[in-house]
């Protein structure tokens, strides 16, 4: 895949940037989700005067495409993936309508991350404004700070390895092999220097990079032992600048819970672990309607681009969907995080954050409260979705006037 070199903001040319952008809305509440974020990647591209063109090919994946072609994802589809997108703008797929048995929903979506070979699975924990931080079941004093990326192999693992399906036994091999652990590590060691030891994600990091919390059951699982060994040896021998330490998946999930500032910095897991940590992450912040993820090809080194999978961390929540009642903030800030990692558009991904920031800060919105349920406000997605494009549309105007009377 041809990845776009350089950023618009910087591109003094009139010809528009294009972005390619396969979007698969999913079941239940990703289309609903997706709605707002689409509406909010229009607000950036027109905002842009004409520098940012975003092209969108709208499939299907998951339950829906069960029900149109009988396969959660078509082979069309997963060439379309890799062979004609710049990213996949993903929503969620899966419900009880289609139940477990193989091929499920989401079996499609596991199938798309393995032929993107979409390995790093970037999930960043953190409070997007201090006015969720009472939403926290955990004491304020406790949340308050939280920041940390929860980055999760996404391609090997139990998800994926051999299966055995009987009446009466199943199993699933839980394998890794020493590259597939490398290419991880290298990918915590490059998202630490972008955390700082405060944890603050400003990019500046005056005090050296952050620390990197290798997470596994080295004492139980083999994969676990090499899991732990190749961490190792990958950082003394790449990384000895940045400090590695070792928690064990267990005990890590209960001290995410009584001190989640410890983790500040990167925890690199695997699959299964990271998929549970993740949601128990999502648990913290006390919504997983904020928690957005993207899924690198690539190590993000902030000079090459890759193709990625930006979906949120949450599921499908049947138990809330069509009633326009669905967090969309998850989803359009996995967009933010497209346009930073696939795109090269850091800038434009700040000032979506910085928008979302704002809303839940109820800052340019007249004062009001706009807030989903499950941010304790009664405010519909759609209503939550036009305040953060109403503010972000403010905020690139105002940067562009400025840019017209200090060109
Ligand atoms: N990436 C994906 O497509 C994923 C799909 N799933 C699938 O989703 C389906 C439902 O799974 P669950 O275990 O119920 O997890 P879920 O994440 O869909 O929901 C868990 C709880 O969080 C709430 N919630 C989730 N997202 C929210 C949002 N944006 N705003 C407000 N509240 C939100 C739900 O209402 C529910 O109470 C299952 O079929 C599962 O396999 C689950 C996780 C990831
Ligand atoms: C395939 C998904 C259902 C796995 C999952 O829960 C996740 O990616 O968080
Ligand atoms: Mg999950």
């Amino acid at each position: 895949m041809a990845a776009p070199t350089t950023s618009p903001s910087s591109d003094p040319s009139s010809t528009p940037q294009t972005f390619r952008i396969l979007v698969l809305p999913g079941d239940h509440v990703g289309p609903e989700v997706m709605v707002e974020a689409l509406r909010v990647l229009d607000v950036v591209q027109t905002s842009s005067v004409g520098k940012i063109k975003f092209v969108y090919n709208h499939q299907i994946a998951g339950g829906c495409s069960i029900n149109r072609h009988g396969t959660p994802i078509t082979d069309e589809v997963l060439r379309i993936a890799k062979e004609e997108s710049d990213a996949v703008l993903f929503g969620s797929v899966g419900g009880p309508e289609w139940g477990t048995t193989y091929p499920n929903p989401e079996s499609g979506l596991l199938r798309l991350r393995q032929h993107l070979d979409a390995f790093a699975n970037i999930r960043p924990c953190t409070f997007y404004s201090r006015s969720l931080i009472p939403l926290s079941p955990l004491k304020p004093a406790i949340a308050e700070g939280t920041n940390f990326i929860l980055l999760r192999e996404n391609c090997g693992g139990a998800s994926f390895g051999q299966k055995v399906e009987e009446a009466d036994f199943a199993s699933d091999s839980w394998a890794y092999r020493r590259d597939e652990v490398e290419r991880c590590a290298r990918v915590a060691a490059a998202l630490a220097p972008t955390m700082g030891k405060d944890g603050l994600g400003t990019g500046q990091c005056p005090e050296g990079p952050a620390t990197v919390w290798s997470s596994d059951k080295a004492n139980v699982l083999a994969s676990g032992r090499l899991w732990q060994r190749v961490t190792s040896q990958a950082f003394a021998q790449e990384f000895p600048h940045i400090e590695l330490r070792h928690q064990l998946a267990d005990s890590l999930s209960m001290l995410m819970v009584k001190n989640p500032r410890m983790f500040n910095g990167v925890i690199h897991t695997d699959n299964t672990f990271g998929d549970m940590l993740s949601d128990q992450a999502g648990g913290v912040v006390g919504t997983l309607g904020v928690f957005p993820s993207a899924s690198l090809c690539g190590i993000p080194d902030g000079v090459n681009r890759c193709n990625g999978i930006y979906e949120p961390v949450h599921g499908s929540a049947p138990d809330i969907a069509r009633k326009g009642m669905v967090n969309p903030t998850a989803q359009i800030l996995s967009a933010a995080m497209m346009l930073r990692y696939s795109f090269g558009l850091a800038p434009e991904a700040t000032t979506i954050e910085a928008a979302v920031q704002k809303v839940l800060d109820g800052k340019d919105i007249g004062g009001l409260e706009i807030r989903s349920a499950d941010l304790g406000g009664c405010a519909t997605t759609k209503q939550l979705g036009d305040a953060i494009c109403m503010v972000l549309s403010r905020i690139l105007k105002g940067e562009q006037q400025e840019h017209q009377c200090n060109p």
